[in-house]
């Protein structure tokens, strides 16, 4: 048997002022530990071996542990790890999951790629979970169909399926990481924007009109990103209410216009905040007001309950060793960057929920991760 390992860290984006913009990748991790046997994986001349005989998809087994194991589909057209896997190998000319053999056929039934998925990263919280997924699922068909794609093209791929790019540059590349999406001619707008069914055709694909047209490739170069400094001091505390807030229906929330003084004002404290979190010694009263937002947080207001009470209600002064507060991500999670008394800090969020909505919710003291993705060869 041949297996590798693929890991891809939890994400919290935004974190205050940068919508859409900003991403850090922490320690709380997606893992798929994937075999298949010896003869199915070819390390020289890989991709014209690999073509020659393929997995037919009742052939991938699929198993979970962890967060979504209850509910993560195991049908590989099904799944989002592998469907985004599959995508992209399709766009390489595979039909299917790749499999080499020296000289038999795979025998009916037999599983030839097994795939054990084991989540930390709870789904529709904030902390980037379908991001992982896609970054996961990037990494696989680069793996498996030796495919020697370079940051910035796995990039690509997966801003065809999450089309922001805060979460999956930060999952993919590591780190406290800014990115944008470069403004693309007509043409390559018009690839760009195809609907997400027609990227992620869905089973079964006779059934499916889009899966027997080419899978739209994506134009080159569509994300960029710096990574910024992050101060070893500041650690992120998550804490996680026992509710799911879906990123579609938390985008769906924000208004299509802004205020230009709303724009101004985040923009202010963007900039102060991508330096002000990799000083040596972070200074609380500086990054408190640079974590403060007006472009999505006071329209999600009205999907988390306890937000309103939990963003007026903390500082560095009252709870000393606080940098600051949001939303992580599209929430629910409450992100708090501090240096110490983190329980107290954990604590005091937990309370507010139960206090106003009778949620429960727990919380967890995450370090910064300096490394994103990552595929781990077993030998
Ligand atoms: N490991 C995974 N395997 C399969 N599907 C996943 C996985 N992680 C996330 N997803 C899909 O993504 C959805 C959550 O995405 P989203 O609403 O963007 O929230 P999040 O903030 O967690 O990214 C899940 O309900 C599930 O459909
Ligand atoms: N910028 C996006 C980030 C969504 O993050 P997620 O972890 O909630 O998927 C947004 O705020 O919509």
């Amino acid at each position: 048997m041949v297996s590798f390992k693929i890991s891809v860290p939890s994400t919290s984006a935004n974190i205050g002022p940068g919508f859409d913009v900003l991403g850090l990748s922490m320690s709380l991790y997606l893992e798929l530990e994937v075999s298949l046997p010896a003869n199915a994986d070819s390390s020289s001349s890989p991709l014209e071996a690999s073509k020659r005989a393929q997995c037919s998809y009742a052939q991938v087994e699929l198993t979970y542990s962890g967060e979504g194991a209850t509910e993560a589909p195991l049908d590989p057209y099904k799944n989002l790890i592998t469907r985004v896997a599959l995508y992209v190998l399709r766009c390489h000319d595979y039909t299917s999951f790749p499999y080499t053999t020296t000289g038999s056929e795979n025998r009916a039934g037999e599983a030839c790629i097994s795939i054990h998925v084991t989540n930390s990263v709870p789904f529709g919280r904030g902390l980037g979970s379908s991001g992982a997924a896609v970054i996961a699922g990037v990494l696989l068909a680069d793996r498996l169909g030796r495919l020697g794609l370079s940051d910035s093209r796995r990039l690509d791929f997966a801003l065809m399926v999450e089309r922001h790019p805060d979460n999956v540059a930060a999952a993919l590349l590591g780190g406290f990481v800014a990115s944008y999406l470069r403004e693309l001619p007509p043409e390559d707008l018009k690839a760009a924007s195809i609907p997400l069914a027609e990227v992620l055709p869905e089973y079964p694909p006779e059934a499916d009109e889009n899966w027997g047209r080419d899978p739209p490739v994506p134009p080159v170069g569509i994300g960029h990103w710096v990574k910024l400094a992050w101060s070893p001091k500041v650690k992120a505390i998550a804490v996680i209410p026992a509710f799911e807030v879906s990123t579609a229906k938390a985008r769906a929330a924000l208004q299509p216009a802004y205020a230009l003084k709303d724009c101004v004002f985040n923009l202010q404290r963007l900039a102060v905040l991508t330096q002000a979190l990799g000083q040596q010694n972070p200074d609380p009263d500086l990054i408190f007001q640079a974590m403060q937002d007006r472009l999505h947080q006071p329209y999600r207001k009205h999907l988390i309950p306890a937000l309103p009470t939990v963003l007026s209600s903390f500082s560095p002064t009252s709870h000393p060793g606080l940098l600051g507060i949001c939303l992580s991500g599209a929430g629910p999670t409450i992100l708090a960057l501090a240096t110490q008394n983190f329980e107290q800090i954990a604590q005091s969020v937990c309370e507010i929920f139960q206090a106003e909505g009778g949620i429960h919710c727990r919380w967890l003291v995450l370090d910064a991760t300096t490394q994103g993705g990552t595929i781990e060869e077993h030998l």
